[in-house]
């Protein structure tokens, strides 16, 4: 993958978490807890990972589901969306700085070790380094919120398609008003457009134009998932957010799914972030995948590479849960399990995401970067 290119879609730092319960039961969720990558042009990027680490959470908080907590998403170099929780925290940090730096000062005096005059000065200094964190602070969290208004042309351009075909087509509105939902927001009313265009999408995905006045019930499992990517495709976004997309379906219908959006990807030069929980599925789809652990990356790698040389132990036990066409090999195929109390991390050895070789990632502390390096093949 070449680096050097401008990523079309840029995830920084992505933190989503959630309050749950209240009182002295309430408790924060961190779904998605700093998750950094970049997708590039034309790339099917796969995020992968158990039910709960949060791939879901990452889809939907990239398609402004969410007012994000912390980080920043760009696409085309653009941001698109801020977490207010860094400046909530500068604010509360440079209040309790100032308060302490202040107390300190006023001892310094009454020890006689400064004069009143230069306590009065820095204590005047210390001020207005507080309001003018204060007010650039107040002003980066109102643009937080203004952001997700004000990007919605951005917006149209990265759809999302869901793991459960059923749950996500409204089960009252025909065929054709759910694809045509995000061109009539978008403004389109002239009704003959707005037909041709159902009937287009319908038949690039493998469906028929009068299947448009039918509703999703009359449809089998694999169909209502291409009605999703009709209504997803209508309004030609350039990234396709492709959540499970398949793991509701029959084993029959899978491939077909999988084989119409490769199509797909090719026809509309599609920029595809795959998410899955299952490393079998994108293996094939992905040029890049990303494994994701209670709200975390823990390995990164371009996908024949993180097939040949997983280093991360919960990449590694994925990995074990994936057959292969070889019933001697299936015979003694044993699932490793992941244990993360084994890498030992205390406040001096800390992990990080770091680069072990050229765009291999992996979560690692200072010890475990000796380990994987000798590992790698
Ligand atoms: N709106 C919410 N409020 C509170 N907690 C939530 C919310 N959405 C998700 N979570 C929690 O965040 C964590 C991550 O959920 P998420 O659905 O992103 O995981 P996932 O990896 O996509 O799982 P699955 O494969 O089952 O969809 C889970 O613990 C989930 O319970």
């Amino acid at each position: 993958m070449d680096n050097t290119k401008t990523p079309i879609l840029e995830v920084n730092n992505l933190k989503q978490h959630f309050e749950v319960g209240s009182g002295k039961k309430k408790l924060t969720v961190k779904a998605v807890d700093g998750v950094n990558f970049s997708i590039y042009e034309g790339e099917t990027f796969g995020l992968v990972g158990e039910s709960g680490c949060g791939k879901t959470t990452t889809g939907r908080s990239i398609i402004n589901l969410y007012d994000i907590t912390d980080g920043e998403v760009y696409l085309d170099g653009v941001k698109i969306a801020q977490g207010a929780k860094t400046f909530i925290n500068q604010i509360a940090e440079v209040k309790a700085e100032s308060k302490r730096k202040i107390i300190e000062l006023k001892e310094q005096v009454s020890s006689n070790e400064i004069t009143a005059e230069e306590a009065r000065i820095q204590i005047e200094e210390i001020k207005e380094h507080k309001r003018e964190t204060i007010s650039h602070c107040k002003h980066e969290i109102k643009k937080s919120k203004k952001l997700n208004n004000e990007n919605k042309d951005y917006y149209d351009r990265i759809q999302m398609i869901f793991q459960d075909p059923i749950a996500s087509l409204n089960p009252r509105m025909t065929v054709k008003e759910i694809i045509a939902e995000g061109l009539r927001i978008n403004g389109e009313k002239d009704e003959d457009v707005i037909t041709k265009k159902v009937s287009d999408i319908l038949k690039v995905v493998g469906l028929l134009p009068e299947h448009r006045f039918r509703y999703p019930h009359e449809f089998s499992g694999g169909q209502r998932q291409r009605i999703g990517v009709a209504r997803a495709l209508v309004i030609n976004p350039k990234i396709l957010i492709a959540d499970e997309p398949i793991s509701a379906l029959d084993v029959s219908i899978q491939a077909q799914v999988i084989n119409l959006l490769n199509d797909l990807k090719e026809k509309f030069g599609l920029t595809v972030l795959f998410i899955a929980h299952d490393l079998s599925v994108v293996k094939y789809f992905s040029d890049r995948i990303a494994v994701m652990y209670f709200g975390k990356i823990v390995e990164m790698a371009d996908a024949d590479e993180l097939f040949e040389n997983p280093l991360h132990p919960y990449t590694k036990s994925l990995l074990s849960a994936v057959p292969l066409p070889d019933p001697r090999y299936e015979r003694g195929r044993k699932r490793e399990s992941y244990n993360p109390a084994i890498h030992q991390y205390d406040e001096e050895n800390q992990p990080s995401l770091v680069e072990i070789k050229p765009g291999h990632l992996v979560s690692a502390s200072p010890k475990e970067i000796e380990e994987f390096k000798k590992q790698l093949k």
